[in-house]
């Protein structure tokens, strides 16, 4: 990444004003760096999130274009290379970062994420960095100044070889601080893939990627070739709705305007794609989503019903999520129900026995989706996962209690972590009081999909398919 124009480097801290003015003058700030401080600080401030954030801050500050894209860099890059960015900035200035005043803090952060993850030249960052430094803490650039310096004497593999404890030793933690995650979820990833450093090691590099935009087109409405033509996309690998958007605002594509298509993560769309399609005997009319909001699955699965003569019902517990799920399904033959899912046959609205396909795609950490949300890997912990896979259990046996006798259910999370997934299934089965068999849910994704594992489950990998790390379980009630 090299400095667009309007970036380029100070040129000193004071000048002469003009018409003999002998005034010192700052320089003007650096808008797109300016910006960039402006949304980490509020992540790490209010608790905000940066893909909320910062568009409305790029926005105030009249921000497009190249200028744009380079705050955005700044951004999303300093929040996913934190740890390690914090690790290198205690070293370099010789005391724990948490020990820095925040405004600083964040400042040096950007800054030493430019030195050490774009080609943005040394000197520009240092200067720059401590402009910003200036203008948000007083006092604090000459330290600013001293511990860019240091930082800039390696690059970020010297940092690495110097801080992260051996691979041979402490695996999980030189995964960590080389790849910049939690050591918690370094581990999980890596149980769930069998232990494998090397495996684990390229998902780590994939999260700290820009994820690319998936947009689904949605059946019956729009075909593919004709989106992908339309935004100068191409068709998706391995689902048959998916177009990659090459770039631009997906809010400005208008079949995304008019309902035709919407954005959605690929493997979001083939775990949906595969409730549908599952082989079933008998009625085939009456689906559920239990968990709809903010619409995504429920957008694809209602654009499927309307081809197959079904209906679906879609329920949400938080209203304003719900209200999103009735936008995103405007037009489509789906009921919308702002209401607890977990309601299932205490509620005449969700009858026991009544849905032939269930779909729980169940609040869970979204340890799958980390290169969308660059902060949230930072804010999630280990204590996030009893409330969750209780709720997860419980909207499960729900969607057992809803299906009818041998109707099909899908569980999906955007989590690998085994305690959401395979434990929460068989959990979940085992306390039903229902028989459950397993559906192979291999067959049930496109022919030829690398990586799928040994079934019956089917985990989705950033690394081996592109698309988030979606988990399905396919289960027929007895
Ligand atoms: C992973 S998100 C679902 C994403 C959605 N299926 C999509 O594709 O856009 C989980 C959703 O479940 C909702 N939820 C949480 N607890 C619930 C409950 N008890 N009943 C119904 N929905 C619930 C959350 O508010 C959240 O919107």
């Amino acid at each position: 990444m090299t400095a667009p124009e309007g970036t380029r480097p100070f040129r000193g801290g004071s000048s002469a004003g003009r018409g003999g003015d002998r005034r010192p003058t700052r320089p003007p700030l650096d808008r797109p760096r300016r910006a960039a401080y402006e949304a980490v600080a509020a992540v790490h401030r209010d608790d905000a999130f940066a893909n909320l954030v910062l568009p409305i801050i790029l926005r105030e500050e009249g921000l497009y274009g190249r200028d744009a894209a380079f705050a955005t860099e700044l951004t999303y890059g300093t929040l996913r290379h934190l740890g390690t960015l914090d690790a290198i900035l205690s070293d370099a200035a010789g005391r724990d970062v948490e020990r820095i005043d925040p405004p600083a803090r964040d400042a040096l952060r950007i800054g030493a994420y430019q030195l050490l993850h774009t080609r943005v030249p040394p000197h520009a960052a240092v200067s720059s960095t401590v402009d910003l430094v200036r203008s948000v803490a007083p006092g604090a650039a000459g330290f600013a100044n001293a511990v860019l310096r240091e930082v800039s004497t390696r690059d970020i593999d010297g940092w690495v070889a110097k801080l992260a404890p051996p691979i041979e030793t402490d695996p999980v933690g030189h995964l960590a601080l080389a790849y910049s995650h939690p050591q918690w979820i370094v581990r999980a990833f890596s149980e769930a893939l069998d232990g494998d450093l090397g495996e684990t090691a390229r998902l780590l590099i994939e999260d700290n990627e820009r994820p690319p935009v998936h947009l689904c087109a949605r059946p019956g409405l729009i075909d593919p070739i004709e989106l992908a033509d339309q935004v100068g996309g191409a068709p998706g690998a391995f689902s048959p709705y998916a177009v990659y958007l090459p770039g631009g605002a997906p809010g400005d594509v208008p079949a995304v305007v008019d309902g035709r298509a919407h954005v959605q993560d690929e493997g979001s769309q083939l775990v949906a794609a595969a409730l549908a399609d599952a082989p079933l005997d008998g009625p085939d009319g009456r689906w559920l989503d239990l968990c709809a909001g903010p619409g995504g699955k429920a957008g694809l699965l209602g654009a499927l019903a309307a081809q197959r003569g079904a209906r679906l019902t879609a329920v949400e517990v938080a209203e304003h999520r719900a209200r999103l799920v009735s936008q995103a399904t405007r037009g489509l033959p789906v009921a919308v129900l702002a209401m607890d899912g977990r309601e299932v046959g205490a509620d005449p609205k969700l009858p026991e026995g009544h849905f032939d396909r269930v779909l729980v795609d169940a609040p869970c950490t979204g340890l799958g989706s980390l290169r969308r949300r660059p902060e949230s890997r930072w804010r999630r912990q280990p204590s996030d996962l009893p409330p969750l896979t209780r709720l997860q259990r419980e909207l499960l046996g729900a969607a057992l209690r809803a299906v009818r006798p041998g109707g099909l259910v899908a569980y999906v999370t955007c989590s690998p972590h085994t305690v959401e997934t395979h434990v929460t299934v068989t959990e979940a089965a085992r306390r039903s009081g229902v028989s459950v068999d397993f559906v192979d849910a291999r067959p049930l994704l496109p022919a030829g999909m690398p990586g799928l594992g040994d079934g019956p489950t089917v985990q989705l990998w950033p690394h081996r398919h592109g698309t988030d790390a979606m988990f399905l379980a396919v289960l027929r009630k007895g």
